[in-house]
């Protein structure tokens, strides 16, 4: 019979080994002298922060307390750093991959497109895909963009009667819709929305728009994404999407359905047509004519094609309208920066006709307050506010500027193992006093008028978009930057020279998702109301 004192030292010795088993992993863990807040959660760990849709704080309050480098937790005490030093980011984007619940989550949804694929397959990929959206093809663009945002303006004078009075215009909607229909016409050579009334009904334009509401409610499954795939092959899955007793999943998979049996059929009406014809500029039909004379090395194969369709509808349209949205909502907080970017626009009188059409999109490109508009808007409230990746070595990175350990050391170097997770803050690496001076949270365009701190050139940080992140960097950087550009900016020219936007009474919420959207409280849906007037 055990005495009370055996049960004592059970006691003792198995808290004994559950304290040096805690230790040693501590201990052993490169990271155990990076300094950051202790888990909200004991499973979740930080992620309940890290992941808040209010969470704008969350990173405002690390940078403050403990700099640009902190060790947080994530599921079950898995070790994440949260970051926003320069060169760490740079390490990170230029060599490192989204974890694999990142990748899965988009091949899920929209098939091994380039959102869904990583090493070797993306790599091909994006090797057939990066001289479509190079500038040269962006441009081209150029008068079918202005043809699209004029409709729209005369949708807003005529149609919709602003002409006659002002009225209050949901922008994030229209922006919506403005990205849905050129990014059809110009991707895919087919026009789903004329842009001339109130509503838009096609099932493909509103299966898009319910992709993301859809996803949210199993956002919180994406952690089993990558073990999906054993659950049998993809018609059992598909089935169980569509069988199982759980409404949010049946909603996800009709959403999923239209887009991919759209995908097919306008697949199949690619193959029909001569894709030698120069009248087919269409993304997707210049791809399928490439990947036709590519070698068989180089070649995609079908599913693969198919799958480009979702993904660049979903990489645009989760992305764009939230973009456009944002610099409306800074144009209507700051009368001062419109009307001078407005004075701009109608002083620039650009021939929208000019059949040069490189002359055009230069000189559009070349108008030094819009494009600061853009820069600014695009730094200060980046729509990704985040990225993840996973390190896929053990390694030793650099730092930009020291931390204080938690023994009081200082650290100018991080060690990291494989497996490693990253959280790299863009929005903090935007905001940083150190790299943009201390105006850095102040939406001043002029910034960009002006010569840049030199911070901003010795930090490097390693966007494609000027020394910004707002569309990543490295080799899984957003394609479409160019062409989301040009949208923005014939949007603001156009809109801008007929129309003058003003907040309304409503409360209007920035909800930091992956990409940040707007909204009202009580209102269903991304939201941005603004007060809408003609320009007499
Ligand atoms: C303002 C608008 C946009 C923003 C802010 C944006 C942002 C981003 C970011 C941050 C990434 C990198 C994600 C990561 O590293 O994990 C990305 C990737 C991507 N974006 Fe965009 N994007 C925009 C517009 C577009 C447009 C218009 C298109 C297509 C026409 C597009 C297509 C893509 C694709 C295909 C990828 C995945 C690239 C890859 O994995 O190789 N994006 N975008």
């Amino acid at each position: 019979m055990p005495t009370r004192l055996d049960s004592f030292a059970a006691v003792v010795a198995a808290a004994t080994l559950l304290f040096l088993y805690v230790r040693n992993r501590r201990a052993r863990s490169p990271l155990a002298n990076i300094p950051g807040p202790s888990p909200v959660s004991s499973w979740k760990g930080n992620l309940p922060q890290i992941f808040n849709i209010k969470g704008w704080d969350f990173p405002s309050y690390i940078f403050a307390t403990y700099g640009r480098v902190a060790k947080m937790h994530g599921l079950f005490g898995r070790e994440v750093l949260y970051v926003s030093d320069p060169r760490v980011v740079r390490r990170v984007l230029l060599n490192f991959p989204p974890p694999p619940m990142v990748v899965e989550s988009h091949n899920l949804v929209n098939g091994s497109g380039l959102l869904g694929t990583m090493g070797d397959q993306h790599k091909k990929q994006r090797k057939m895909l990066n001289p479509l959206f190079a500038v040269k093809h962006v441009k081209a663009f150029t008068p079918l963009f202005f043809d699209m945002a004029q409709k729209l303006r005369d949708t807003y004078l005529n149609e919709l009667g602003i002409a006659e009075e002002p009225r209050t215009m949901n922008m994030h909607y229209w922006s919506s819709r403005l990205t849905l229909e050129l990014i059809s016409q110009a991707a895919f050579g087919q026009s789903l929305d004329p842009l001339n009334s109130e509503d838009s009904a096609h099932p493909y334009t509103v299966a898009v728009r319910a992709m993301l509401p859809a996803a949210l409610p199993l956002s919180v499954f994406r952690l089993t994404t990558p073990y999906l795939k054993y659950l049998g092959p993809k018609s059992l899955r598909r089935w169980l999407v569509h069988a199982l007793p759980w409404p949010a999943l049946n909603e996800m998979g009709k959403v999923v359905d239209v887009i991919y049996s759209t995908a097919v059929s306008t697949y199949k009406q690619k193959k029909t047509i001569d894709l030698d014809d120069p009248s087919h500029k269409d993304v997707m039909s210049v791809l399928l004519n490439a990947n036709k004379r590519a070698s068989q090395e180089d070649r995609l194969p079908e599913n693969e094609v198919i799958s480009q369709m979702g993904t660049l509808t979903a990489a645009a349209h989760d992305t764009t309208p939230n973009a456009l949205a944002r610099i409306f909502w800074h144009l209507g907080q700051d009368q001062r920066v419109q009307d001078k970017l407005r004075e701009e626009i109608l002083s620039a009188k650009l021939d929208i006709n000019n059949p040069d059409i490189v002359q055009l999109y230069d000189e559009l490109m070349a108008l030094p307050y819009l494009d600061a508009v853009l820069r600014e808007t695009l730094r200060l409230t980046s729509p990704v506010s985040m990225l993840q990746r996973r390190a896929n070595v053990d390694t030793s990175i650099p730092l930009w500027k020291p931390i204080i350990g938690v023994d009081g050391s200082d650290i100018t170097t991080l060690n990291v193992t494989k497996g490693t997770d990253f959280i790299l803050v863009i929005v903090n690496a935007h905001r940083d006093p150190e790299i943009w001076g201390p105006d850095a949270l102040e939406f001043k365009p002029e910034r960009w008028l002006n010569p840049l701190p030199d911070a901003v050139g010795d930090a490097a940080l390693p966007g494609v978009y000027f020394q910004l992140l707002p569309f990543g960097g490295g080799f899984k950087a957003c394609i479409g930057y160019k062409y989301a550009e040009l949208q923005m900016k014939v949007m603001l020219y156009t809109l801008l020279s007929a129309f003058k936007f003003q907040p309304t009474t409503d409360k209007v919420i920035w909800n930091m998702h992956m990409v940040a959207t707007p909204s009202v409280e009580g209102v269903k849906g991304s939201q941005l109301p603004m007060k809408v007037s003609a320009i007499v």
